[in-house]
């Protein structure tokens, strides 16, 4: 399922296949070393694009692709070899394998198949652990694998070369692979599970906050990029008919590393620029590591000139632009813009967030949390109910955003429960609790920040319950934009709009999970007086309109006050007082605690 129209996708897809098509016509054509290096740069831009749709989405670099590579052209080179010179050259091959002789298409597929299978079960670990822990699993795979191969050597023939695999990879066959993964790659960062990786991606907090879990969207990006590279890997044992484990090494995974990295691997054009980009330069500089004539004047071999050269190359693109030269934008999303703007119908036909049928309030039973010796919030009680806005308040320091935490699942509480009606909430994951309809904001804004506004919201928006088509999510994204003011900035990047600007996506992007119950911490912070009376506003007429039961974290007293139906009170981690915020306002402890003797008097006068 994809979140823009396929004739947008098709336009984005549709460029790039045929510039393949013209190389390859082109190399065709010339033939001799430009067609051999065309080869060799479709498969590697196959291989490039595959590592991006795991690496670029995700966020995690990965080392472990090449095994897959490996795997790959392993099997279909021992499936396709003719049953004669598997006797001859892998004698002790097992009788099943010795016996089985398949075409090159069916070996292809079955190796796909079967790199597809080894990556679900490595993912079983690898695509449960995040950031750097999950790139080191990376790199213990590529170890693993390269091991199995070397030992399984009456199948492999170990670190011998592997040879007589017939040569079926022509600049057609390897121009079609370089096209299929071009076109999946960039389908999949446009569907739905791409889209909730980016975001989780750029916030995993905020993610699961919005009620995004990843862990099926990352095993799929795992497996599908697995499958990719070892679709590289095929076409790459069949154009070199002989190959050793070592091509599926180290050497080969810095060189597909570094197109990764130096075109940017969040994109399909990230991919080109950088497969591009590292084959000229190589192409270059291996042609100088020979040592050549220049004017007369003979230049030096120089060993290792291409690896220096390459490495230099990441460094000087890490340290200018470190998203890669392609950037973070698809070439489609640069060049034609006008092709995401969408319109949202208006006035009768406006997409509405639909009112809140919930009638079950939302209760916090002696939650406690503990920070090693510190404690945050202590034995304190709350509830929620639908319609209700309750203010909380306290001194800084005095566990109101922990309480938050506790309550919406970003944090475990130490003891307690919490419980929406009946349904004890506590040990729920983030993204269940607001799956549930419990949705938030947080004090330090936490936006997908290289995402479109429209993207930010449309992420949490997939995540309703009950689930809900991609149109559906649209139109509740659009119509929690306009609730707070900023449909029109719904193509602009997150990260360059005006701090309340983005403290009001956060606030649609929450309730554009239709939820019962919203959480806004610190809503107002960096908002000036007009900007704080229009939210006010419209908070008020969220509660009115939609329902929802509002807990509201301010330092802005006005506003709790003249917002709120009551107030709560927190102190070093305690409830010290609740109530009507009129009756709070006067609480001699509440004064003490929170407002300090000085203003005791201000408002005493
Ligand atoms: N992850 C954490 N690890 C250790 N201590 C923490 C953690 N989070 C919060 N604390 C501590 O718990 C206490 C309560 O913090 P919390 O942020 O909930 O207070 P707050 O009332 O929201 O404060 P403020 O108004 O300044 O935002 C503070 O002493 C804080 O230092």
């Amino acid at each position: 399922m994809t979140v823009l129209p396929w004739r947008f996708l098709a336009i984005a897809v549709f460029v790039p296949v045929l510039l393949v098509i013209a190389a390859a016509m082109v190399g065709a054509n010339v033939g001799g070393g430009v067609e051999r290096t065309l080869i060799v740069f479709f498969i590697n831009l196959a291989a490039v694009a595959g590592m991006g749709l795991y690496c670029g989405n995700s966020g995690i670099l990965s080392f472990g692709h090449l095994s897959f590579m490996g795997i790959a052209a392993y099997t279909s080179a021992i499936l396709s070899l003719p049953v004669a010179m598997k006797n001859m050259t892998l004698p002790n091959l097992p009788p099943v394998l010795a016996a089985i002789h398949l075409d090159f298409v069916l070996a292809l597929l079955v190796a796909v198949a079967f790199s597809m299978l080894v990556a679900y079960v490595a993912g079983l670990v690898i695509a449960r652990l995040e950031g750097a822990a999950a790139t080191i699993a990376t790199l213990a795979l590529l170890i693993i694998v390269h091991g199995v191969i070397i030992g399984a050597r009456d199948i492999t023939r170990g670190s011998q070369s592997f040879f007589g695999v017939p040569r079926e990879t022509d600049i057609w066959v390897a121009a079609a692979v370089c096209a299929v993964a071009l076109v999946i790659v960039r389908l999949f960062r446009d569907s739905v599970p791409g889209l909730k990786l980016r975001a989780a991606r750029e916030d995993l907090i905020a993610a699961k906050a919005n009620g995004i879990g990843v862990k099926h969207e990352r095993m799929l990006a795992w497996v599908l990029s697995a499958g990719l590279v070892a679709l590289a890997g095929v076409a790459l044992g069949h154009f070199l008919g002989a190959f050793s484990p070592k091509k599926f090494y180290f050497h080969d995974t810095f060189a597909l590393l570094a197109m990764l990295i130096v075109g940017g691997m969040t994109t399909m054009t990230g991919a080109v620029v950088g497969a591009v980009s590292i084959t000229l330069v190589s192409e270059i500089l291996r042609r100088l590591e020979g040592g050549i004539d220049l004017f007369g004047y003979q230049l030096p071999e120089v060993f290792g000139t291409t690896q220096i050269g390459i490495g230099l190359i990441i460094l000087l693109v890490m340290f200018r632009r470190s998203d890669g030269l392609a950037g973070l934008d698809e070439w489609d999303e640069r060049l034609l813009p006008w092709l995401f703007r969408r319109k949202v119908p208006e006035g009768d036909d406006a997409p509405k967030l639909a009112a809140t049928t919930n009638d079950a309030t939302l209760t916090a039973e002696t939650v406690t949390k503990r920070f090693a010796g510190l404690i945050a919030v202590d034995k304190v009680s709350l509830s929620l109910a639908p319609g209700e806005i309750v203010g909380l308040i306290g001194p800084n320091g005095s566990g109101k955003t922990t309480l938050l935490n506790l309550i919406s699942g970003v944090l475990p509480a130490t003891e307690g429960v919490v419980k929406k009606g009946e349904t004890v909430i506590t040990e729920m994951p983030a993204h269940r609790i607001a799956g549930l309809g419990i949705a938030r904001t947080f004090q330090n804004i936490r936006l997908f920040r290289t995402l479109s506004v429209r993207q930010n919201v449309l992420a949490a928006a997939l995540n309703a319950w009950p689930k809900r088509s991609v149109a559906e999510a649209e139109a509740a994204s659009a119509a929690a934009l306009d609730w707070m003011g900023i449909a029109d900035k719904a193509e602009f990047k997150a990260n360059t709009l005006s701090y309340g600007d983005q403290r009001r996506v956060e606030i649609a992007r929450a309730l554009a999970l239709e939820p019962d119950f919203l959480f806004l911490d610190e809503p107002a912070a960096g908002m000036n007086r007009e900007e704080t009376d229009a939210l006010m506003e419209t908070l008020r007429k969220l509660r009115d309109t939609l329902g929802l039961g509002l807990l509201v974290v301010d330092h802005d007293l006005p506003l709790i006050v003249r917002l709120c139906d009551r107030v709560v009170v927190l102190n070093e981690g305690k409830l010290i007082a609740e109530g009507a915020p009129g009756d709070v306002q006067k609480n001699p402890d509440v004064i003490t605690a929170y407002l300090g003797r000085k203003r005791q008097d201000d408002i005493a006068a």
